[in-house]
């Protein structure tokens, strides 16, 4: 291997057993490979790639296309079935939320431990323990046992630990998605700097914004195949058309649910908008792959779309008025819930994001009681340009400078732009164009 690469691929395949019951599981071993008990589960096949030195790779895939086998093979907690992986230097892996720790030790403890697994000393670790502890920001909690911290704590004192070891291989899977917008900006410039120092960073997110900005490359699986590679943008598209394009959601007829306004809901133009059941995925425009997560304190029950009264439009012209009505329930007490809505192109750039706070809108504050149920609605002048967009919506809280996300549902509404020939790119400016004058 090259003193330039830091991870090698080299044909990886990865099948599972799979045994329909237990009791096939006994059989197999008693029958010593006279016979086979068992089906075959391919999970990757014959995977080939290179990671840099100083490199940051990207990997993007639904739901069950190989990303955490593949992660878990680089990492050395599984071996593959055929082909070679080699790796350089010291690797350090944020894989499942707090897998590394051991959830009856303090915060202090899980640091000392976490780190003397990554190879370092102990007089090592005192030397960075002020540097974790700061980066983590979690108070007075790095000496409470980890098993009383919430998923944003676990996350942030993972990240740290992990960080500031100086790894020379950094594997990040998800985690990030947990941490809130300010720390994961945090982590980012972090990632940068390690990146800047040689570390090779293996990213896997749902969030092609992360792919697109902080990658140099990509990596596309489908049923454990790669089958696309290379420049972020173009792999983050090939991503879109396999979530989005032959199996795009159909927007449904119009459709009424339940009739008439109580307690259950509240009537508006022809639909009644749920305030007691999450039945948010079964209207039109709802995004399967949307990726949600939260303390649960509030769940986001659901959501209409006008344009131009027109509701849950197939497509929305620019130009055109468009409402958005969202309703949420508090299951547990909160204190000033803040609502934020972002939208976001298809290759995941935001091209707009606000919430109450920012906002100013006083009225949240008030909120917060637990069974109370929420309508919102929020409108806009459309000025984008023709495209495939989605919105995300959240609801939170935040104290000083945490922010404790309820529920989270990252692109759940998908809508399109129709097509005109006027503009391309992200947004309409609207702009005038005259001539002033002309000299002959
Ligand atoms: N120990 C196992 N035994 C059998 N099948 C497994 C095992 N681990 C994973 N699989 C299967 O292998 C496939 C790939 O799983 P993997 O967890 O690598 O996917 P993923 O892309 O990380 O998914 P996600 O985005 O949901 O985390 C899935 O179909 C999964 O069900």
């Amino acid at each position: 291997m090259s003193s330039d690469i830091a991870i090698s691929v080299e044909g990886i395949s990865k099948c599972y057993q799979i045994y329909d019951s237990p009791r096939d599981r006994l059989k197999q071993m008693l029958a010593r490979g006279r016979r086979s008990y068992f089906k075959e589960f391919w999970a990757l096949r014959d995977v080939s790639f290179t990671v840099e030195r100083g490199e940051t790779v990207g990997i993007v895939g639904r739901n069950g296309s190989g990303k955490s086998t593949l992660l878990q093979l680089i990492c050395g907690t599984l071996n593959p079935t055929s082909g070679n992986i080699s790796t350089r230097g010291r690797i350090a892996a944020l894989l499942e939320l707090g897998s590394g720790f051991n959830p009856e030790f303090t915060g202090r403890e899980n640091v000392y431990l976490n780190a003397s697994l990554l190879g370092l000393t102990n007089e090592e670790i005192d030397g960075r323990f002020k540097d974790i502890v700061e980066f983590a920001d979690i108070g007075d909690f790095i000496d409470q046992p980890v098993k009383t911290y919430s998923s944003g704590m676990m996350v942030r004192l993972a990240f740290a630990v992990q960080a500031q070891v100086e790894p020379d291989i950094l594997i990040v899977d998800e985690a990030l998605a947990v941490g809130d917008a300010k720390f994961q900006a945090k982590c980012f410039d972090r990632l940068k700097k390690l990146k800047d120092n040689g570390t090779s960073i293996l990213l896997v997110t749902h969030s092609s914004e992360q792919i697109v900005t902080h990658c140099s490359k990509a990596l596309l699986l489908e049923k454990g195949e790669v089958v696309e590679g290379g420049e972020p943008r173009g792999v983050v598209n090939r991503y879109m058309d396999i979530l989005f394009g032959k199996d795009k959601i159909p927007m449904h007829e119009n459709q009424v649910v339940g009739s008439g306004a109580g307690p259950e809901g509240v009537k508006k133009s022809g639909i009644v908008l749920s305030l007691e059941k999450d039945i948010f995925s079964t209207r039109p425009g709802y995004n399967q792959h949307e990726y949600r997560w939260g303390d649960g304190a509030v769940k986001i029950l659901d959501f209409y779309l006008l344009a131009d009264g027109e509701l849950y439009p197939s497509a929305i012209s620019t130009g055109q008025k468009i409402v958005l009505g969202v309703s949420f329930k508090i299951l547990n007490k909160i204190i000033r819930p803040i609502l934020g809505i972002t939208v976001k192109t298809l290759e995941g750039v935001t091209v707009y994001g606000a919430n109450s706070e920012t906002l100013g809108v006083e009225s949240f504050n008030r909120l917060g009681q637990e069974g109370q149920t929420v309508f919102v609605e929020a409108s806009f002048v459309c000025r984008l340009a023709p495209g495939d967009y989605f919105i995300s919506l959240g609801v939170a809280t935040a104290s000083g400078d945490m922010v404790t996300p309820h529920d989270r549902r990252y692109d759940a509404i998908h809508f399109q732009v129709r097509p005109n020939h006027k503009v391309f790119g992200i947004i309409d400016l609207n702009l005038k164009l005259e001539i002033k004058e002309t000299v002959s």
